[in-house]
């Protein structure tokens, strides 16, 4: 579980977040959605401990997360734009590599399953990763999630640049995660595509999440007339 307590981050006088308050169950899919500098990547970077709060709390299965620390990114999986693996390196030693370092050791057949799991062909796991398209990359960094056996799952604009088919098929393995439990935290600019993939969505302005909705309460042309009236 993923939960913001007031959480609140200022650089110098400027309010990138301000008093967030937000939690996200096992099996839930929260979409994130705001205009560029809203608080978005702020929010997630927070729950990554890459940045320290300035006040309030973010915390990761009850545990507060640590500016810097492991302690907590142990139990999360962060899916940036763009999937940043090691270009010299099969997608199955990239996978063999972040499970070992998350402390998880599998053999072959394993590795290979999860990627397949992943949709990304059998004659793709032994190629290295500098010739894989974004949406390829996309893939193996939901492998990692899985063979990492990730709780949280934290994703920053991931469909950003896909294009429909390998936003369809991403949008199903992301489905799939929650259903298996996960807690997903997406930000992104795809109304659409939040209401196709989240089961909750927040409309953030200027660091303050404004409304915060049930995506089955909701349709993408009512969500996109209260976003445009939001920001
Ligand atoms: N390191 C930093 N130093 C100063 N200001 C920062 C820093 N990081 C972010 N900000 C500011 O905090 C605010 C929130 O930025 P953030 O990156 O969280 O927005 P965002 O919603 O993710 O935007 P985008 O959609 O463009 O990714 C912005 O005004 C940004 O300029």
């Amino acid at each position: 579980m993923l939960q913001a307590i007031s959480l609140s981050k200022h650089y110098q006088s400027h309010v990138a977040l301000d008093n967030l308050n937000l939690e996200v169950k096992a099996g839930e899919i929260f979409c994130l959605l705001g205009q560029n500098g809203a608080g978005k990547t702020t929010t997630i970077n927070l729950f990554l401990g890459f940045t320290a709060a300035s006040s309030g709390k973010a915390l990761i299965n009850n545990k507060e997360v640590r500016s810097g620390s492991a302690e907590t990114r142990k139990h999360i999986a962060y899916i940036p734009e763009v999937v940043m693996l090691y270009g010299q390196l099969t997608a199955l030693e990239n996978l063999d590599y972040f499970s070992m370092l998350a402390g998880f050791s599998y053999d072959k057949e394993s590795l290979s399953s999860f990627l397949s799991q992943c949709g990304l062909q059998e004659s793709a796991h032994y190629k290295p990763l500098s010739g894989f398209s974004k949406g390829m990359r996309q893939k193996v960094g939901i492998a990692i999630a899985l063979a990492k056996n990730a709780a949280v799952i934290l994703m920053d604009e991931p469909t950003s640049g896909l294009d429909p088919k390998a936003t369809d098929e991403f949008t199903e393995l992301v489905k799939a995660l929650g259903l298996q439990g996960k807690s997903i935290l997406m930000a992104t600019h795809d109304i659409f595509n939040a209401v196709n993939i989240g089961t909750h969505i927040g409309i953030m302005r200027q660091g303050k999440l404004i409304h915060t909705l049930k995506a089955t309460d909701i349709n993408a042309n009512d969500l996109q007339k209260l976003y445009l009236e939001t920001i």
